[in-house]
């Protein structure tokens, strides 16, 4: 099937999947190149409009990325956001250079003339919240644009050639922090390119199913199985597209949580359509971990494992490929999504975790999507709203909620306190408000005195965050007393704690997981 398509330029914004989802939101397929394979990519999908990205560097140091100059001048409607429009005054004959008037974080926009791209959405005149990050700005436009829109930091906040149909904007209306923005990109992908809505989740499934089919072919294929959202729903498709050639892993490596390996057992129980194996590797991994305390080795350690586990099932069932429900999350905050020059935050087990060499190749019919989407993609394929509503769970489980050497007693408190912090999230009726709920045992002792006696024990942290793609959070406002509630039923109930805090940190600053 061909569709209408965007071809979405990467110069390594962290954001850059956050265009591609409100373009898919618009109902239009888009693809995302690295700007150095851009041409190429821009000559085989043919797209009705061109939007580049944002990114880290700066076009005015030397040996900054361009855009392929064949896209710049070829007739076709182009949208540049924040870098994305540097390089495209840039290029087109104008100057952005750095400046004092840095703009982080939320900033007015004052629109000061009419534009087809901002018809019924915003008008001459008014004034509109919108999310900077930059630090340099165009400071002189390109022959034949015109301002339409400044703000105190960027005189140039949007500039238009309407003749080209050419627009750059200097915030991200990506981000949901811009609240018009999933309308400007809309109106940009619909009315300026004229792009027919003929993208949807059920495209989206069939497609999948025939991509998987096509890069499997006959063979057999691993699929690392969670109990997850992401896993379930990548094992419920690669079902449907190969039938009993696949086979499910799920392992145990006792950094899971209370109850865990039972449910996701009784869960897959009762379905005949997927072959489940469950695998107890406890032993192996919390050996392997013994002593290990730096985050990004933890991770390393049992994005290795998992493998050498999928490795050796591999052998037994003759498979050659490892299925994984990776998400696009994953991907861009362990190295960048396509090859362009985003940073590393941390390394997902099941992307930077994985080793370098590695026998099997991998299906990861997820790998761009976000969290949301693949709920939607779950229901369209008749998973329960209890599945698909899950809070997410890392790979690398409880490893990562202690920080420090895991110890078999360390894990065995956290998964008490976080079953009691779970069990009165449910039964306050938070659960689906929230987007992910955990504890942290952390590594650091305080003195309490408890029936009269004095005690010296470990603190416990609560974290429960809201977000719709992971990539962003807010903390969720818990009513104080809900907090003490808790607080008290773990000390009273856990041996081990003495003292509970709530962590009241966003992310970013922070990530949602402490390591
Ligand atoms: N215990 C496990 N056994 C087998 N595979 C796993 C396990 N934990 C994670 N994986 C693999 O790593 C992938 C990424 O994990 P991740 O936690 O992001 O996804 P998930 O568990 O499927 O969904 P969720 O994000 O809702 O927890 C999974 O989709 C799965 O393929
Ligand atoms: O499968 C996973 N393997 C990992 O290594 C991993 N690290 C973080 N997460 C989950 O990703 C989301 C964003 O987490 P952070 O803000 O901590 O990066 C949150 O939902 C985290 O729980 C992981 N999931
Ligand atoms: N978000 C961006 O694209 C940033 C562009 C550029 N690196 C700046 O700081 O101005
Ligand atoms: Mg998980």
């Amino acid at each position: 099937m061909t569709h209408d398509t965007i071809l979405i330029v990467d110069f390594g914004s962290q954001v850059t999947q956050l265009i591609a989802r409100r373009v898919r939101e618009a109902g239009v397929f888009s693809v995302v190149a690295p700007f150095h394979e851009a041409e190429a990519a821009f000559n085989e999908h043919r797209p009705v409009g061109v939007i580049f990205s944002g990114g880290p560097a700066s076009t005015h140091t030397e040996g900054s990325p361009r855009a392929p100059q064949a896209l710049i001048d070829a007739d076709v409607p182009k949208l540049g956001i924040c870098y994305g429009q540097m390089v495209m005054t840039t290029q087109m004959g104008g100057r952005a250079e750095a400046d004092d008037h840095r703009e982080f974080g939320r900033a007015e926009v004052e629109v000061v003339a009419g534009s087809p791209l901002l018809d019924g959405i915003w008008a001459p005149g008014e004034r509109h919240t919108v999310w900077m990050s930059h630090g340099d700005r165009v400071v002189e436009p390109a022959p034949g644009f015109k301002v339409i829109a400044r703000s105190p930091g960027a005189p140039f906040a949007i500039l238009a050639n309407e003749s080209k149909r050419a627009y750059g904007l200097m915030f991200h209306p990506e981000v949901v922090h811009t609240p018009d923005g999933a309308r400007l990109i809309e109106a940009f992908v619909r009315r300026i390119a004229g792009a027919r809505g003929d993208w949807t989740m059920a495209t989206f499934r069939d497609e999948a199913i025939a991509s998987i089919r096509a890069q499997v072919g006959e063979g057999r294929v691993i699929c690392g199985l969670s109990g997850g959202v992401d896993s379930t729903v990548t094992a419920v498709l690669l079902a449907e597209a190969i039938g009993d050639r696949l086979t499910c892993i799920f392992v145990d490596h006792g950094l899971l949580r209370q109850n865990e390996a039972a449910d996701v057992e009784a869960m897959f129980a009762g379905r005949n359509d997927v072959i489940f194996n469950k695998v107890d590797a406890a032993d192996l991994f919390l050996e392997a971990l013994d002593g290990v305390s730096d985050p990004e080795a933890k991770r390393k350690t049992i994005g290795r494992l998992f493998v050498e586990v999928f490795e050796k099932e591999a052998r037994r069932v003759n498979g050659d490929f490892l299925a994984q429900g990776t998400l696009y999350p994953d991907v861009i905050e362990s190295v960048s999504a396509t090859g362009g020059p985003s940073v590393t935050i941390k390394s997902h087990h099941n992307v930077g975790g994985l080793p370098e060499r590695m026998g099997l190749k991998l299906v990861e019919p997820l790998r761009l999507l976000f969290k949301d989407e693949v709920r939607a993609l779950g229901r369209e394929l008749g998973l329960s709203e209890l599945l698909v509503g899950r809070h997410p769970f890392p790979g690398p489980g409880l490893a990562i909620r202690h920080p420090g050497p895991v110890t078999r007693e360390g894990l065995d408190v956290l998964r008490k306190a976080d079953a009691i912090y779970i069990e009165e999230i449910r039964a306050a009726g938070l659960y689906n408000a929230i987007w992910q709920a955990f504890a942290v045992l952390l590594p650091v002792q305080t003195v309490g005195v408890m029936g009269d006696a004095r005690t010296y024990e470990r603190v416990l942290a609560l974290r429960a965050v809201t977000s719709t793609d992971g990539m962003t959070a807010d903390i969720y406002p818990f009513d104080i007393n809900f907090l003490g509630r808790v607080a008290a039923r773990i000390v009273n109930e856990v041996r081990g704690v003495n003292r509970v805090v709530y962590d009241v940190t966003s992310k970013p600053p922070g990530t949602i997981e402490w390591e």
